[in-house]
């Protein structure tokens, strides 16, 4: 089968990363996928040498220091200063070097704090961000707007960012210092079923909503605006047009894992924003919606906490 061309992969060993290289349309693709080993994005000399050697039809661009509010809580400047430089390198090393496809992951923590939900794309920097995360959110914003501006200098520039609600799946952080909602939840529920508990702690009251979708279908969508680049609109949010409290994930994952226990909430940890529900108009339009359960989500992803990430 004809290749679509060589597509250049940061982040290849990460959660989303992974789900790209196992979904069946990354074979259209000749992948180039260097792990932070083999290219460290935050060293302009070696990104500029590495993309002029490998000379990509298409960069996609899902390297990034990543992780739940308590990380970001923890490494404001890491968070900041990391992914504005792996954002800005491979980029600028991109642009400089002639590519002319580029798909940019950003984030919906990248929305204002008080911004109406659902939040629509032209949101972006009309207001104060999430204290808890803005650090991540200035690196995310800035990358977003550099592939905007070079897109209005240069027409024959097709740079384009995706916006991801947030993600879990395969290939997740399950460690508590850095997870997320989800992989914490798997981890904290199973050591209470495995461990004969009776209670799991919530961070919180358990009121706030999230929006998590399951990686393996951000990759599909990835790899699809990877094959249609030329038509999709500059911003584009995916998500799933829904979202659910903590409280309601907390339970569903009990449900699926069958443990039954009581919740306590830790009034004392913090909640980030109340609500980050992105608008799928522009999803829709361009055709696209997520496949997969919250229910079957979860069940994929403790099958793989069960038989990889506990080894
Ligand atoms: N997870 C979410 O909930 C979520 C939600 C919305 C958007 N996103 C976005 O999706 C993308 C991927 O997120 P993820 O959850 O897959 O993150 P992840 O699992 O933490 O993976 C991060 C990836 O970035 C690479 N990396 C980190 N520092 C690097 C460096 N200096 N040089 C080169 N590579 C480096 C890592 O490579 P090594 O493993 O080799 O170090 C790893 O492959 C990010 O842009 C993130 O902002 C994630
Ligand atoms: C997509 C990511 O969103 C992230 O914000 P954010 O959704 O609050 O990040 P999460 O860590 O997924 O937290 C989501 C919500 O879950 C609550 N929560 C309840 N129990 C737990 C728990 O045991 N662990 C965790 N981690 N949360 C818990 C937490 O208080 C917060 O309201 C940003 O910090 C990142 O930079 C990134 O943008």
């Amino acid at each position: 089968m004809a290749k679509n061309g060589r597509l250049l992969l940061t982040g290849g060993s990460g959660m989303v990363g992974r789900n790209i290289l196992e979904h069946p349309l990354s074979a259209e693709w000749d992948i180039v996928a260097p792990t932070s080993r083999e290219l460290d994005l935050t060293d302009a000399n070696a990104v500029n040498e590495y993309v002029a050697e490998v000379q990509p039809d298409l960069v996609v661009h899902a390297a990034g220091q990543v992780g739940g509010i308590q990380a970001n809580m923890a490494h404001p400047v890491a968070f900041l200063e990391r992914n504005t430089s792996m954002g800005r390198n491979i980029i600028m090393a991109s642009y400089q070097s002639g590519v002319q496809k580029f798909l940019n992951l950003a984030s919906t923590c990248m929305y204002p704090r008080a911004a109406p939900n659902p939040l629509s794309e032209d949101m972006i920097l009309t207001g104060e961000l999430e204290p808890t995360n803005e650090g991540y959110a200035l690196a995310k914003i800035m990358a977003t707007r550099l592939c905007q501006y070079i897109g209005r200098e240069d027409e024959a520039a097709q740079y384009k960012t995706l916006i991801p609600c947030n993600l879990f799946g395969r290939h997740d952080k399950f460690d508590p210092k850095h997870s997320h909602l989800l992989p914490a939840i798997i981890h904290k529920v199973h050591l209470a079923k495995t461990n004969g508990e009776d209670t799991v702690e919530i961070w919180g009251d358990g009121t706030a909503r999230r929006e998590f979708m399951y990686a393996g279908d951000l990759a599909d969508a990835v790899l699809k605006a990877s094959g249609d680049i030329d038509n999709l609109p500059d911003l584009m949010n995916t998500g799933l047009g829904h979202d659910f409290s903590i409280n309601e994930y907390y339970q569903t994952v009990a449900d699926v894992i069958g443990w039954k226990g009581d919740f306590v909430h830790d009034l004392s940890k913090p909640v980030g924003m109340k609500q980050k529900l992105c608008a799928t108009d522009r999803q829709s339009a361009w055709g696209w919606s997520a496949p997969t359960t919250l229910h079957d989500a979860i069940q994929r992803t403790y099958d793989f906490y069960l038989n990889e990430a506990t080894k």
